[in-house]
């Protein structure tokens, strides 16, 4: 889906104590890979609390593209009647996987070793976000691709008939090309195996496992070693989506920074692959409380409770950054309202996301008074005791950016104002309803 014409601008003022619960939709990484092994699997998935975001909607209908049945039998209520391992048909038309990163670059791994063609579209945020990262690896297996110019959407994969297994070294610390990977050794004969340098999100190989196929995983003093033994017959299974944490950090952020807050956020996952930006919450002092530890779909859950505190800047470690990756915009927002500066290191890879975030961020926080630093791989916020605001942010078709503004809207000074808040509809379509019912003031 695309919002290239539908630039929808919104404002986010100053906001009251926010209380309540904040229900957090489901999982987006978790909902593309429901599907995308619901279609691999032989009998019918069936799933609740799938993300009706338009970047796992973009998945269901690509799926459905690939041969499976897919259909919806209420909120959040799916199912899956898979084709099987190497069952993928010949899509008719091309496949647009809209503003998703996560969705093409799983669904390219997945057919890349079914001897079949497709050719793979997005929307223009997509179209600049690298691709040869998966389509390198892809190439080893033996299918044949053909992409524009420097490894770009569009591209068009011809997949392998008689696939050899890969040993591949991802070249960054990536869940995206890691699972890509692993969707393609599905079809290869032997040992498919991947080494990334620091553990990425586990979702794909915990779900891999769920529907049998036979995988581990080992730290090794080589790096974080994942492997899969091909041709597996995967068998249907139902899966209760979690909630997602990257969601839940926008009303968790929001709460933190306006005063008098405290909000409950029930279900928030607690898989270390996740929880980045919690433990530097807790380093800035944040007042973060977890309790009703428990597993809600195969991933261990807690409910947290969040009050407004006093925070302090710290230094981010580059070895987190692949447990909070998604987490660093709105992470920027609330070290503008903490004492001293954070610094966030090792975050080259905010780049190449749905907009340059690094740049995203710091254009949009200095028009609302804030002193951003930022070198190729880093990022420095300026705490400051009030924020400015009065500023408009761009958002560059990255619902993150946008939700981000509007969260710095909530306690600053004047209004924040972002050009284009449709994006946010990709992964939390409910985002202005749930703050509003907490009593924050935006849309
Ligand atoms: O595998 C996934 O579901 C995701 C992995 C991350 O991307 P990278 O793996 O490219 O860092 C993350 O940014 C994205 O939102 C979702
Ligand atoms: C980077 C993100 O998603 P994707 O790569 O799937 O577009 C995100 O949701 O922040």
């Amino acid at each position: 889906m695309s919002h290239a014409n539908q630039s929808r601008p919104m404002t986010s003022r100053r906001s009251g104590p926010l209380t309540g619960e904040a229900q957090i939709p489901g999982d987006k990484s978790i909902s593309h890979r429901a599907l995308i092994l619901g279609a691999l699997s032989v009998g019918e998935t069936r799933i609740t609390g799938l993300l009706e975001g338009e970047d796992v909607l973009d998945t269901a209908k690509a799926m459905a593209a690939f041969g499976a049945k897919v259909e919806r039998h209420g909120r959040g209520e799916w199912s899956v009647n898979g084709v099987g391992v190497g069952g993928f048909s010949e899509p008719e038309g091309v496949i647009d996987c809209g503003n998703s990163g996560t969705g093409v670059r799983l669904i390219m791994g997945a057919m890349a070793t079914t001897p079949i063609t497709a050719t793979f579209t997005g929307d223009a945020s997509l179209s600049r976000r690298p691709m040869a990262r998966v389509t390198d690896p892809l190439s080893e297996f033996g299918a044949q691709i053909t992409s524009r110019e420097g490894g770009r959407l569009p591209i068009t994969i011809q997949g392998v008939q008689d696939p050899m297994p890969v040993r591949y070294r991802t070249p960054v610390a990536s869940a995206q090309i890691k699972s890509a990977i692993l969707l393609a050794g599905l079809n290869a004969p032997g040992k498919t195996v991947v080494i990334e340098s620091e553990p990425t999100r586990d979702h794909s190989e915990r779900m891999l496992a769920g529907f049998g196929a036979e995988i581990h995983s080992e730290t090794t003093p080589d790096g974080h070693v994942v492997t899969l033994t091909g041709r597996p017959e995967l068998r249907a299974q139902p899966v209760a989506v979690p909630r997602d944490p990257s969601s839940a950090a926008f009303p968790v952020a929001a709460a933190l920074i306006v005063p008098g807050s405290a909000i409950r956020v029930p279900g928030i996952s607690r898989n270390p692959t996740r929880d980045g930006l919690y433990i530097t919450l807790r380093e800035m002092g944040a007042d973060l409380v977890f309790e009703n530890d428990r597993e809600e779909g195969g991933e261990p859950v807690a409910d947290l409770i969040v009050r407004h505190g006093k925070l302090k800047g710290v230094s981010v470690p580059a070895e987190r950054a692949a447990s909070m990756i998604d987490e660093f915009p709105i992470l920027s927002v609330i070290a503008a309202f903490a004492e001293g500066k954070t610094v966030m290191n090792g975050v080259a890879e905010l780049r190449v996301k749905e907009s340059d975030r690094i740049d995203a961020m710091a254009r949009g926080l200095e028009a609302n008074g804030v002193t951003v630093e930022e070198t190729p791989d880093s990022m420095t916020v300026h705490g400051m005791e009030k924020v400015p605001g009065g500023g408009t942010a761009v958002t560059h078709l990255d619902h993150r950016i946008a939700m981000s503004f509007m969260v710095l809207g909530m306690a600053s000074e004047a209004p924040v104002t972002v050009d284009d808040g449709s994006p946010i509809a990709t992964s939390f379509p409910d985002f202005t309803a749930l703050m509003r019912g907490l009593g924050a003031d935006l849309g």
